[in-house]
């Protein structure tokens, strides 16, 4: 049950791993007994104090974390979470969804249709653990008060989403229990959140996405734009980035309102433009794209000339970015007309078209992809290739990679740009042990890279639905990109199903890593590849976050690309991660005679096993004696004796492999 690795063993002990599992097992059954019942009103002072008092005793480092579990071998502890009950986030908008009051809740219910409006007392503190935030919110009337958590995508852009406003409107709101039994509201899905940074400014309330205006001429209207722009600016300045883009996010919605949009089109255009440079400091590339292409005037004055050069050259950097390099090079191609002498525009022509070689040819030039990467940067400037594969169906393995032509052993099948990935160095590779409940197992999750790849996908929608495509058990709406008023919709429940099936690890590239903080990555393409333990006719190694398959022999037009997912020579090893890691039950041939072995001889053959790889580990094959060769060849005999003649005729037997090998240099 408890999954266990060699060296970079991550395991819980028996004890441990039942009291992670009767925890969550325990509170899906409270939650079933209460589910429908009416909400027990709290006192709100001494919740406030409980939130406090968390807080404190979080700060002076006496609290304990109650999601943290401490693994067999390791120093440090790690979240243990129960997953495995995915439910849909709200894809109505928020002006489409009832009101509802804190007093109308109801235990272990999605209050479907429904919108809380809810505000963080001033003086109640955000409790921020390894997984999840809490504090204690009051509806309008402050009649009633009750808990409010983000589990694990508690931040945005560097800070923690509660903390980051006091007034929240909650979509479709979540009534459920913690671990511990506390009823709590509770956020899985970011989009189901939405944070006001409760501004009143000149008249003008921003509630959620609507702009409640007071002012009715455009003068006034000119005048609330202005404040928020100049207000947005003034953020930039303080490198308070989400406060620069609310700021302008705000003074467009003014500013775009007919009053003032037919008298003042360049206001908007201002904004857009600086909400786009913005935007390229936070990584939000389709916006800054939109909001660049927005801020052009087309007119010929020098001064709108100036403006459309930014502006031109925002949008290169944001397509660009984006992969989008055809596109990226009409920018850059506008912004060099517009200022000829611009050398930032011609050094981005120049890259494009080494991108733009890459994509086409697959022509790489390896060596200074290599040279340029350092721990400070570890992913590389490259673009991906593709073309030499195709993603069809795949017979009892859903989709495959296939060969489009035929390849030569060593030449490059394809390279990938990295989707995401996160790095054991850069301190975000958050693991958890998670129990999920549809299969009862507890397994070492990836979960800083699921929280990475919602950061990027809300961050740019565009990427959704490929990302969307990929497999995952809990299916949810599918690849089906759902974009409210309010922003992208993700379903991040299917986003950690996704990466649990499909991301890969890197090995450690800068400094110690170990399965707690160990780095991984999405390749969207690359994940397609399917695994086999004998037909594997492709080998993957990385630079930096660019994956390179090459082929270890001819691969024919048509043929299937299978990389391997797990390389262990030891059956119950293999199948038990292929299981748990993969969520399936390889039927290679090597599989198929394996399992059909006795469990003891499987047994012995791994004992045998072993033993070689210790011999090989002593003695060096260069200049072996006699008797040390005798013995080597008394080993394989041994191991191969473990193997039925009729069952393994053309099947590998690879537990022999090693040791066979240091024979034939011995020899
Ligand atoms: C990285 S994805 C590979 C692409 C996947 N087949 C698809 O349809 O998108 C990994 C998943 O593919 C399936 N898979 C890969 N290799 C397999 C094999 N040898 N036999 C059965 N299923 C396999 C498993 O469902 C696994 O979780």
């Amino acid at each position: 049950m408890a999954p266990q690795n060699d060296g970079n063993t991550i395991f819980l002990t028996e004890k441990e791993a039942d009291r992670i599992q009767n925890t969550v097992k325990a509170r899906l059954k409270k939650c079933s007994e209460l589910a429908g019942s009416a909400r027990e009103p709290r006192d709100s002072i001494s919740a406030i104090q409980q939130a406090t008092g968390a807080s404190l005793m979080l700060d002076m480092g006496g609290a304990a974390d109650p999601d943290l579990t401490q693994p067999v071998g390791k120093g440090q502890t790690l979240p243990a979470l129960g997953v495995g009950q995915p439910y849909p986030p709200c894809i109505i908008p928020l002006q489409d969804l009832q009101p509802m009051k804190l007093a109308d809740l109801q235990m272990d219910t999605h209050h479907c249709g429904r919108r809380l409006t809810v505000k963080r007392p001033r003086r109640c503190p955000v409790v921020i653990l390894a997984a999840r935030s809490w504090t204690m919110v009051q509806d309008e009337a402050e009649h009633e008060t009750e808990r409010l958590e983000m589990c694990l995508h508690k931040s945005r852009h560097g800070e923690d989403v509660l903390e980051s406003a006091s007034l929240y409107i909650i979509k479709e709101p979540y009534f459920t229990l913690t671990n511990q039994g506390e009823p709590t509201l509770r956020i899985d899905h970011p989009s189901d959140l939405i944070i006001c940074r409760d501004e009143v400014d000149n008249g003008s309330l921003i509630l959620g996405n609507e702009v409640i205006s007071q002012a009715e001429d455009a003068a006034a209207v000119e005048k609330i734009a202005r404040t928020c722009k100049d207000k947005g600016n003034a953020a930039l300045k303080q490198q308070d980035l989400p406060l620069a883009h609310a700021k302008y996010t705000e003074g467009l919605k003014v500013a775009r309102q007919e009053v003032l949009s037919n008298s003042n089109p360049d206001l908007t255009r201002d904004i857009s433009r600086n909400r786009a440079h913005v935007n390229l400091l936070l990584s939000q590339l389709d916006e800054a794209k939109t909001d660049a292409k927005a801020s052009l005037t087309g007119r010929d004055d020098q001064r709108s000339k100036d403006l459309d050069t930014k502006a031109y050259f925002r949008a290169g950097c944001a397509a660009y970015n984006l992969g989008e390099y055809e596109e990226a090079k009409s920018f850059f191609g506008e912004q060099q007309k517009l200022t000829p002498s611009d050398r930032d525009a011609r050094a981005y022509l120049r890259k494009i078209e080494m991108r733009l070689r890459e994509q086409e040819t697959g022509r790489y030039d390896f060596k200074k992809l290599r040279a340029n990467l350092s721990r400070a940067r570890p992913r590389v400037d490259a673009a991906t290739f593709t073309s030499n594969t195709t993603v069809k169906e795949s017979p009892g393995r859903g989709r495959g990679l296939f060969a489009a032509r035929g390849l030569a052993t060593g030449e490059v099948i394809m390279c990938e740009k990295a989707f995401c990935v996160v790095y054991g160095h850069e301190g975000n590779t958050l693991t958890a042990m998670t129990y999920d409940v549809r299969d009862e197992r507890i397994r070492v999750s990836p979960v800083g890279l699921g929280l990475a790849v919602i950061q990027k996908l809300l961050s740019n929608p565009s990427q959704i639905e490929k990302f969307m495509d990929l497999r995952g058990e809990y299916q949810g709406d599918g690849k089906n990109v759902s974009m409210t008023e309010d922003g992208p919709v993700i379903d991040t429940l299917r986003v950690h199903d996704i990466v649990s099936r499909n991301g890969f690890g890197l090995g450690s590239q800068y400094g110690e890593e170990d399965a707690s903080n160990a780095s991984t990555g999405i390749w969207i393409w690359t994940a397609y590849a399917n695994h086999s333990c004998i037909a594997a006719n492709a080998e993957k190694e990385f630079i930096g976050d660019l994956i390179v398959l090459r082929a270890t022999r001819p691969i024919p037009a048509g043929e299937e690309i299978f990389i391997s997912y797990d390389w262990s020579s030891d059956y119950d090893a293999r199948q038990s991660n292929l299981m748990t890691t993969w969520g399936f039950e390889c039927d290679c041939a090597l599989c198929v005679a394996e399992k059909a072995d006795d469990p003891a001889v499987r047994n012995k053959r791994r004992e045998l096993e072993g033993e070689a790889d210790a011999f090989i580990e002593r003695e060096h094959w260069a200049k072996a004696k006699r008797v040390v060769i005798a013995k080597a060849q008394r080993l394989a005999k041994a191991i191969d004796e473990t193997y039925d003649g009729e069952r393994y005729k053309g099947v590998p037997r690879v537990a022999s492999l090693r040791i066979l090998e240091w024979l034939e240099k011995a020899k």
